[in-house]
């Protein structure tokens, strides 16, 4: 299994054409450490996906100015990103969706694969959905075969941005503690707006704060996640949500 390495990511200043004005992103500064959870949360429209982006090497259409050090190691092919649109396609099954990698490299699906995704698909409750097509899907289902997908591409780096949002509850605990084991030696980044999934699943927590954004890293956490939802967490997500209430004034 391909282990994540550590990056470290500088940002100078980020801004889209359209916003002469002033950029979206300034003096920013996050390290992902190897192989942890780091989670980012700030306000809506802050900045979190055009850093994901920049990572995935999907950020045409803005100006940028920094640094990324990815440990020794290119980035371009060592990550999966599991974007906020499910990006599903139509003509394809569930199956086929989340066997996508293997069928852009023009082969045919191995009988491996095929296990392995029908096994996933059993994981995030939708095997006997595996033949239907993503119109016949609920929001909520659309997002699990794209968690799927993500989890069945043996990258290192793993981006996700708002995984969970569309999901239940019970769903969501479930698939948190799911994606958790299944990305254990990854190095994963998680865009979140939920202080208590930040809590339950970051090794580092960091907040995106001020206009343009910077992000901070959340002092210690003291604990190594999955962290139950305690007394201490409790603490935290008051914190968390104290920092971003800040940022809506
Ligand atoms: N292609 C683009 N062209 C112009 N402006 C853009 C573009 N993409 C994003 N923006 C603007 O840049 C800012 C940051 O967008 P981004 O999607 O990174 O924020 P976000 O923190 O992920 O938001 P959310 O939490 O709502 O998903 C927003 O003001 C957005 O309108």
């Amino acid at each position: 299994m391909s282990q994540g390495f550590a990056i470290s990511i500088q940002v100078n200043a980020l801004r889209y054409p359209t916003k002469q004005a002033q950029p979206v992103l300034q003096d920013l500064v996050m390290q992902l450490p190897a192989q942890q959870w780091t989670c980012l949360l700030g306000r809506s429209g802050c900045g979190k996906t055009s850093i994901l982006r920049k990572l995935a090497g999907l950020l045409e259409d803005a100006e940028w100015r920094g640094d990324i050090q990815a440990d020794g190691q290119g980035l371009s092919g060592n990550i999966a990103y599991m974007a906020q649109q499910d990006l599903l396609l139509p003509w394809l099954s569930v199956l086929d969706n989340v066997c996508i990698a293997e069928r852009l490299q023009g082969r045919s699906l191995s009988q491996d694969t095929r296990a392995k995704a029908l096994s996933l698909l059993q994981k995030v409750g939708l095997r006997e959905h595996a033949e239907r097509y993503p119109h016949a899907l609920s929001g909520g289902m659309r997002q699990r075969v794209a968690l799927a997908r993500t989890l069945l591409q043996e990258r290192p780096i793993v981006l996700m941005d708002e995984p969970f949002s569309a999901l239940d509850a019970v769903t969501r605990h479930k698939l948190q503690s799911l994606s958790f084991d299944l990305l254990k030696g990854k190095t994963v980044l998680l865009v979140t707006h939920d202080p208590q999934e930040a809590v339950r699943l970051g090794h580092q927590i960091y907040v995106m704060e001020g206009t343009p954004a910077s992000a901070h890293l959340l002092p210690d956490l003291h604990t190594d996640p999955p962290r139950q939802l305690d007394e201490r967490s409790a603490e935290l997500q008051t914190y968390i949500l104290r920092r971003l209430g800040g940022e809506h004034g």
